[in-house]
């Protein structure tokens, strides 16, 4: 491993303090293929020791008001829009992603998720009914749980774990993060904000190192009473078989195989350049068949203009995948579409990729189309989380939502059309816990997030997330 000396060195962080480990993994440059930084590898001690600060300062934080609560996260949301350029520059070199969407999107969000859940704590009612003929008062309180257990994955690194710990901490709970092994660097970045924060030691703990190690200790550790987890089914399965002996609440954000159905009175201006590594984005495209060879030229003229290059490169549309791993399992679906009859109009095997030298050793694709392919093919059913987008024609409507539906998840679709009536009864018959019409990726953070059937269990959102985050007691007055 040369250049060792100038390695990233990233420490834990538990009760205020920066910690180091007893070991540590090598994290990857994805643009490049060699090792830039070193994550610690935590293990149950490590779990141990954030239980321990989380557990001591669980008092006093929920004993602040809300509006204490509040000020600490605006000061947080602050700092970190203070150092916007730097997190973007970190987040795009550890992701691969380009600087672009990390600037634009990835830390622009992850400074909204704390005003946005300072300013939703503050506007929340409890339920009271009354029973008069009884001579009683019936009414809820909630109260922070206590620790949360916040796993999240490497596709929007502080974006994410933001999401989860804004809400947590402003719930009143304290809370012990794992954020992904391969992308570790901006939540080990934001730590050192958050003393300036005025964040108590032990509010936010961040424990680093992979899944089945840390993830597992934390999953398990019988302190923390919720998990909140972004991330794979397989992982999530592992995660809620861990919890069963403990009860545990949990909230899983997972996957998607999400369909888009464009039907033929769509403005195919809108729809063609917003087809396209988010578990929102779209996978399969339904075409109805009067304008599938239209829709295909287009698309396929609007993929070739994406500029896949180093993600330092501000004209570049697409940076480099997450792992060497990752780069073979997207590719692997491909050859196997390849095999199996179909298309491959554009992207992997068909077209040059054109790298500076110092990047041919990164995890490199060019956004791949595929056409005349089968629903029952794995890239029509499994998740591949890669630039890669099956085009298939359909008939009716009633077939594309039948169609639509015959996968195991259930996150996000789009449909596009003109017809009002249509969108609505699409929209109501998909299963599919967001559903776009005629746009795609408009967030409204009010809103219940999540996805039905294998895409998860549960819903994140100002209520959704502040309900998960509190147990509710009702209490009965008898007067
Ligand atoms: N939101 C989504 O829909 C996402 C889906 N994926 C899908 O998952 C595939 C694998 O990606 P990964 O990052 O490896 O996902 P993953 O589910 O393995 O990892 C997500 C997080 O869970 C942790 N984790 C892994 N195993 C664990 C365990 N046994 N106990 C506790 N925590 C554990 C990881 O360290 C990471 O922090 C991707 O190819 C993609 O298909 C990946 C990231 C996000
Ligand atoms: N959970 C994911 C995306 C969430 C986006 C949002 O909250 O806007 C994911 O890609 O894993």
């Amino acid at each position: 491993m040369a250049g060792t000396k100038t390695l990233l060195v990233l420490e834990n962080f538990i009760g205020g303090r920066f910690l180091p480990c007893n070991s540590y993994i090598d994290s990857y440059d994805p643009s490049t293929g060699e090792v830039y930084s070193r994550v610690p590898d935590s293990g149950k001690e490590e779990v141990e020791a954030a239980v321990e600060a989380a557990r001591a300062a669980f008092p006093g934080w929920s004993a602040r008001s809300p509006q204490e609560r509040a000020q600490v996260l605006h000061r947080l949301a602050d700092l970190l829009e203070q150092s916007l350029e730097e997190l973007a520059q970190a987040e795009s070199k550890d992701q691969g992603k380009t600087i672009t969407l990390a600037r634009t999107v990835d830390i622009p969000r992850s400074v909204q998720n704390f005003r946005f859940f300072a300013s939703s704590i503050l506007h929340h009612t409890s339920e009271c009914t009354q029973m008069d003929h009884m001579g009683c008062l019936h009414y809820t309180v909630r109260a922070p749980v206590g620790i949360a257990g916040l796993i999240s994955p490497w596709n929007l690194p502080l974006y994410l774990l933001t999401w989860k710990i804004a809400p947590a901490i402003a719930a009143g709970n304290t809370v012990i993060a794992k954020p992904s092994e391969l992308t570790s660097v901006t939540a080990w970045m934001m730590c050192k904000l958050l003393e300036k924060a005025g964040v108590p030691p032990g509010v936010v703990n961040i424990v680093f190192g992979t899944g089945p190690r840390v993830g597992e200790a934390l999953v398990s550790h019988p302190e923390v009473p919720l998990i909140s987890f972004t991330g794979s089914q397989p992982t999530a399965e592992r995660i809620t078989q861990l919890s069963a002996p403990h009860c545990k609440r949990l909230s899983l954000e997972l996957g998607g195989k999400n369909p888009a159905i464009i039907f033929e009175d769509a403005n195919l201006e809108e729809c063609v350049p917003t087809t396209g590594e988010i578990c929102l984005c779209t996978s399969r495209i339904f075409v109805q068949k009067s304008i599938y060879s239209e829709f295909l030229k287009r698309f396929l003229e609007a993929t070739r203009l994406w500029k896949v290059g180093i993600p330092s490169d501000p004209s570049a549309s697409m940076g480099a995948l997450i792992s060497k791993a990752h780069l073979e399992k997207v590719r692997s679906y491909i050859k196997k579409a390849r095999a199996e009859g179909a298309q491959i109009l554009c992207g992997e095997g068909v077209d040059k990729l054109s790298l500076p030298p110092r990047n041919q050793g990164g995890y490199f694709m060019l956004p791949t189309v595929i056409t005349d392919i089968k629903d029952e093919s794995c890239c029509m059913k499994e998740e591949i989380f890669g630039p890669v987008t099956c085009v298939v024609p359909f008939d009716s409507e009633e077939e594309v939502i039948k169609r639509a539906n015959s996968v195991k998840y259930g996150l996000a679709a789009t449909v596009w059309s003109s017809n009002v009536g249509r969108v609505h009864r699409v929209a109501k018959k998909l299963q599919s816990g967001l559903v776009w019409t005629n746009c795609w990726l408009i967030r409204e953070l009010n809103l219940p997030f999540g996805g039905m059937k294998s895409s998860g269990v549960g819903r994140e959102g100002a209520k959704d997330s502040y309900e998960f985050f509190t147990e509710v007691k009702t209490i009965t007055i008898k007067h």
